[in-house]
């Protein structure tokens, strides 16, 4: 094309790097010639990520500074993990293309055990994920759980330091880093269903940039972005943060949409389920139906009290 300039701004960290980077490189192999740059960025939420709460609230704390930097012009594009966007994007942005997801599951990491089943019922399990949590302790009540906080890498240095039996992290993460092999059991959805949005990345840009908004076109994989669409029309309609006891998956076969969402306590208890088929044209709606399903069986009242909670140390 031509070899007009295209910023990318990221995040700093070993993940959003590679994100960024394989964006800039997808973008290349669509556009040859086209140049591409990176900006890094410091969010809000990169430097909580050493502060002892683990509730620090507030949704976009990761692409906040990114989308500010877009509207200063000083960056085209925001690479971004689908499940840290907040559902509504600030005036003069959008989400222009989702690519085709990876891996979706959660990864059970240890050093000392084979898989979920060989984890001891007292085992020292370490995600800050309420969601994780609640599933993790509606399989193993025993299990105590404890804040783990931190990018990828800092994460697995304090398992290796030994502080748990395991940890969980998304399994499309530890692949993009090269840390496949860390990977002790990948936990199908019905261990621990997914977070909305996991496992994709979406690229944000001004709507009115008519000249990148056509560059990100080559990127779009739409079977992920209507099972993406899905996913966040049920957290919409439930009103869910990114620190919130909610799940929800879709998968595509053919032309329908099979949605499941969860929300649950995160000690475990009281989970709600629910699961829905329908068209790929009615993605929106499906979550909607889905949503509606959970709060009709007392979703809100879960998610009120956890809302309400006092922030965990
Ligand atoms: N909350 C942080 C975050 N955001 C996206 C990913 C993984 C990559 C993805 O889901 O695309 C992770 C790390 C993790 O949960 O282990």
């Amino acid at each position: 094309m031509t070899n007009h300039l295209l910023r990318i701004a990221t995040r700093k960290s070993p993940l959003a790097l590679w994100q960024a980077e394989y964006v800039a490189s997808r973008l290349q192999a669509a556009h040859p010639g086209l140049r591409v740059e990176l900006v890094g960025m410091t969010t809000r939420g990169d430097k909580l990520l050493d502060a002892p709460l683990a509730k620090v609230g507030g949704k976009g704390l990761f692409v906040k500074e990114l989308e500010q930097g877009m509207l200063e012009g000083v960056a085209d594009i925001a690479v971004h993990s689908m499940k840290d966007v907040p559902v509504e994007f600030p005036e003069g942005l959008h989400l222009a293309a989702i690519l085709e997801r990876d891996d979706p599951r959660d990864a059970l990491v240890s050093t000392r055990y084979r898989n979920f089943a060989e984890l001891p019922a007292d085992a020292r399990i370490g995600t800050s994920s309420l969601r994780r949590q609640c599933q993790l302790k509606s399989r193993l009540p025993a299990c105590t759980l404890y804040d783990l906080r931190g990018n990828v890498n800092t994460r697995l240095a304090k398992l290796d330091a030994g502080e748990f039996d395991a940890i969980v992290l998304a399994a499309a993460g530890l692949k993009r880093l090269g840390l496949h092999g860390r990977i002790a059991e990948t936990l199908a959805p019905e261990h621990s269903l997914p977070a909305i949005g996991q496992g994709a990345i979406g690229v944000e840009c001004r709507s009115e940039d008519t000249r990148t908004n056509a560059l990100l076109e080559p990127l779009h994989h739409q079977p992920t972005a209507w099972c993406v669409l899905a996913e966040r029309a049920m957290n919409r309609r439930l009103n869910g943060g990114c620190q919130v006891p909610i799940a929800g998956f879709a998968q595509r076969e053919g032309d329908t949409l099979r949605l499941r969402g969860l929300v649950g306590n995160p000690d475990g208890s009281g989970i709600i389920e629910a699961e829905a088929t329908g068209h790929v044209s009615a993605a929106e709606a499906l979550g909607e139906q889905v949503a509606e399903e959970l709060l009709g069986y007392g979703a809100d009242e879960i998610l009120r009290r956890v809302y309400a909670a006092p922030q965990r140390q």
